[in-house]
């Protein structure tokens, strides 16, 4: 059965999807406030933010519009390589737009630093981040965060969207790997 095959390379569930959903919620009270007649536009970081962004834009009271770019650095490694791949480009001219990034975790910083000034070299009005989760212990660059989700410690994590190797993705809480599953892996 494919749930218990998961749970068993699960060391420990470090967030419920009750207390993902209440965290997004609380969020986007607060968005709904900051961006009112402001017609924000979300950008996902794909493909780690999908679950992210359905959520949250569904906790919206405001009009939002939606795109998304996939970048990856991590492959199939628990570290960045420190090189962003894009893998597809948004399809909204984002000049003069307020943008708000959203993504599922920082890490090293590396990913939002580069889209940050991305998107303010392509000239948007501002460009804001909610990021579900943050790792303080990792950050290698620092990116400014308007809204913050959780803070977590310095574990690899899956679920909610983030994955290992392209797995996990569809846990619906977010949990600690056990180290046993990347044991041995090559350097990202
Ligand atoms: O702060 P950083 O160290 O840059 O790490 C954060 C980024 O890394 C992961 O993406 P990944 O490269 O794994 O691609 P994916 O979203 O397709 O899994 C994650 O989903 C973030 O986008
Ligand atoms: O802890 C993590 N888990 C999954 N993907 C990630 N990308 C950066 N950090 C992580
Ligand atoms: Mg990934």
């Amino acid at each position: 059965m494919q749930i218990a095959d998961i749970s068993q390379d699960i060391s420990e569930v470090l967030l419920t999807h009750e207390q993902i959903q209440a965290k997004i919620q609380e969020v986007a009270d607060q968005v709904s406030i900051d961006y009112k007649d402001k017609e924000p536009l979300l950008i996902a970081v794909l493909k780690g933010a999908v679950n992210t962004m359905a959520a949250f834009s569904q906790a919206l009271s405001i009009h939002a519009n939606i795109d998304f770019m996939s970048l990856s650095s991590y492959g199939s490694g628990t570290s960045s390589s420190g090189t962003i791949t894009v893998r597809s480009d948004l399809t909204t001219d984002v000049r003069g737009r307020h943008v708000l990034i959203v993504e599922d975790i920082i890490d090293s910083g590396i990913t939002l630093d580069w889209l940050v000034k991305e998107l303010r070299a392509r000239g948007a009005a501002s460009v804001e981040i909610f990021a579900l989760l943050e790792k303080p212990a990792r950050h290698e660059v620092k990116v400014d965060v308007k809204y913050q989700g959780f803070v977590i410690p310095d574990k690899f994590v899956v679920g909610f969207g983030l994955d290992y190797d392209e797995r996990y993705r569809n846990l619906d809480s977010i949990a600690v790997l056990d180290p046993k599953v990347y044991q041995g892996e090559q350097e990202a």
